[in-house]
């Protein structure tokens, strides 16, 4: 019997390739909005609020039979830690067949990548093919993972970035080539794509600031009361969602607004439902523990090639 492993941060970096992670996800998400036929088990996770310390806890458990993969993220989110990260999280990985715990696997990085790959799915399908400028707005850790994983799938002509600390939004834009705004209404003006990655509890874009067709991938507001986007800018919009289940639970965005939600991604990777990409869509996210899953079982698979050993 093999013996548990324990995978941190740095390893899951190195062992993690983003471009086979892409697809990996893209079928999954597919895999899991087809249903029961699609061998996702993943209930909407439980999140609960640790309201004297203003932080939240969520447990994430999925199995993708097509992945072979059993997991289960414990996620803490916590907006106003400084030194440590504002996100943590572990995932246990277990074997299918007996239930066996393999691996304890770092959520830390899985976290930041494998969203901001779903972004990079959702922007493959739903944004428009010639999309030239991109806006990001926040400069946090879902922000960089946004930026590289969106490269993926877009040439763009010019990078904007806006954040709500001018000094953090220069020092990322320098990072990454970018041109630093003063408002996010000035980095949003024409851009083709927008990602809103922050932790923003009231909008902090609006309908009329954005062009028509844009697409726009809204990552943060996973609580039932925050919006990142403007009521206004959700109902005029099309929108996808990585789960309806989790985002009618979840997504202030979705729930303060009332919007109706066109589809998941999911099902339009299969086919099911249109990518209306002249519109002006948003990809609304909250995260789903089937990502974690295909996302560790990657990692692990990597580390056994490494160390054939242990
Ligand atoms: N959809 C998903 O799957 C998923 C996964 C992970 C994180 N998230 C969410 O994405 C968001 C960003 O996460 P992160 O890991 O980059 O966090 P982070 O702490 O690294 O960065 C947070 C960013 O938000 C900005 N910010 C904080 N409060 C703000 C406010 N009131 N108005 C405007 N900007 C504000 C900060 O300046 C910073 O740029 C969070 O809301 C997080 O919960 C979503
Ligand atoms: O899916 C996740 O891992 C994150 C955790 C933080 C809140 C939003 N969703």
């Amino acid at each position: 019997m093999s013996s548990l492993k324990y995978i941190d941060s740095a390893e899951v970096e190195k062992l993690l390739d983003w471009r086979v992670l892409l697809e990996s996800i893209e079928k999954a998400l597919g895999h899991f909005s087809v249903g029961k036929d699609g061998g996702v088990v993943q209930p909407v996770r439980t999140v609960i609020p640790v309201d004297k310390h203003h932080g939240y806890m969520g447990v994430m458990p999925a199995y993708s039979s097509y992945d072979n993969a059993l997991a289960t993220k414990v996620v803490t989110f916590y907006p106003e830690n400084r030194d440590t990260p504002t996100h943590q999280a572990w995932i246990l990985l277990l074997d299918p067949p007996t239930g066996s715990l393999k691996a304890i696997v770092d959520g830390e990085a899985i976290t930041a990548i494998r969203t901001a790959l779903a972004s990079a799915v959702a922007t493959k399908h739903l944004s428009n093919p010639a999309s030239k400028i991109l806006a990001i707005l926040g400069s946090g850790i879902q922000a960089h993972s946004h930026y590289k994983a969106l490269s993926l799938v877009q040439n763009f002509d010019e990078v904007r970035v806006w954040s709500r600390t001018h000094a953090h939004a220069q020092k990322f834009a320098q990072e990454i080539h970018a041109k630093v705004c003063s408002t996010a209404e000035e980095a949003v003006k024409d851009a083709d794509v927008i990602c809103t990655v922050t932790f923003a509890t009231t909008p902090i874009l609006h309908a009329s600031w954005v062009k028509p067709g844009a697409h726009i991938n809204a990552i943060g507001a996973c609580v039932p009361e925050w919006q990142e986007l403007e009521s206004d800018l959700m109902r005029g919009s099309v929108v996808y969602c990585d789960s309806r289940d989790a985002c009618n639970k979840e997504s202030g965005d979705i729930i303060v607004s009332q919007c109706e939600i066109y589809a998941e991604l999911g099902e339009v990777i299969m086919g099911q439902k249109e990518a209306l990409w002249e519109r002006t869509t948003v990809f609304k996210s909250v995260g789903m523990a089937v990502e974690d899953v295909v996302s560790a079982k990657m990692v692990y698979n990597n580390y056994i090639k490494n160390h054939p050993d242990q």
